[in-house]
């Protein structure tokens, strides 16, 4: 269960406060693998981070009983000046993994990043960073994994990859996500939510919120 109980979140600007959300009831439904639709703006990126906890709601709470991950191409919580593996083993100890030494060889293997792995990501080319965070996120168990965009991790070869180890997880676990591509939507998602004007609307049949969508 994902509840949003009562949420506002607005940005402070010089134009007053932005509001995105304000005072929103919601019940994500569970069970489900939903792609977050809507147009540019319209607040997509600002619910994975709050859902992810990555930023505060100004009002309100998400209460949730499911363990969700990080936006999973987005190097939140990946350090620069840390290498590759000593990132790996920080966020395996801050998510609670048991056996760091396992963790950090499943991350290695999938990110494939050679001996670039000992040196501080600081230095790995764009690519590379998000193929770090996208191995240690695939490599922990979570309930919930929060997707912006699987198709910008990567080159093609990784993008593959990524969408197989994706794919494979969401039978154990569900995804929410969000894209601008309806044919991944197609391949990962079997409903979605559709922001409009700070409001959400779950449709349980996919086809149907794509064209509430495309309606916008
Ligand atoms: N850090 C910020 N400071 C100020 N305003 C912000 C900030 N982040 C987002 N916004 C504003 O909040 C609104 C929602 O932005 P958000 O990035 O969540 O939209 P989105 O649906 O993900 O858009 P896109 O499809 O373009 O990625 C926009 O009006 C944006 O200008």
């Amino acid at each position: 269960m994902i509840k949003l109980e009562n949420l506002t979140k607005y940005y402070p600007s010089k134009l007053g406060n932005q509001y995105v959300f304000k005072d929103i009831t919601f019940e994500i439904p569970s069970n489900h693998n939903i792609g977050i639709l809507g147009s540019n703006g319209a607040g997509k990126s600002t619910l994975f981070r709050l859902l992810a906890g990555s930023e505060f709601p100004n009002k309100g709470n998400i209460v949730t009983d499911l363990n969700l991950s990080w936006p999973v191409a987005l190097m939140t919580g990946i350090h620069p000046h840390m290498t590759g593996r000593e990132n790996t083993r920080f966020i395996g100890k801050i998510n609670g993994i048991a056996d760091l030494d396992a963790y950090e060889k499943r991350v290695q293997e999938f990110a494939e990043l050679g001996n670039k792995y000992d040196l501080p990501v600081r230095f790995y080319s764009s690519g590379m960073r998000p193929r770090l965070a996208f191995a240690c996120s695939i490599a922990i168990d979570f309930d919930v994994y929060l997707i912006d965009e699987v198709t910008s991790v990567g080159d093609a070869n990784f993008r593959r990859k990524a969408k197989e180890a994706l794919l494979e997880r969401s039978e154990d676990a569900n995804v929410i996500m969000v894209s601008h591509e309806m044919d991944e939507i197609r391949q990962f998602c079997d409903s979605t939510i559709v922001l409009d004007n700070g409001n959400l609307t779950f449709y349980n049949d996919l086809e149907q919120g794509i064209e509430a969508y495309r309606a916008l």
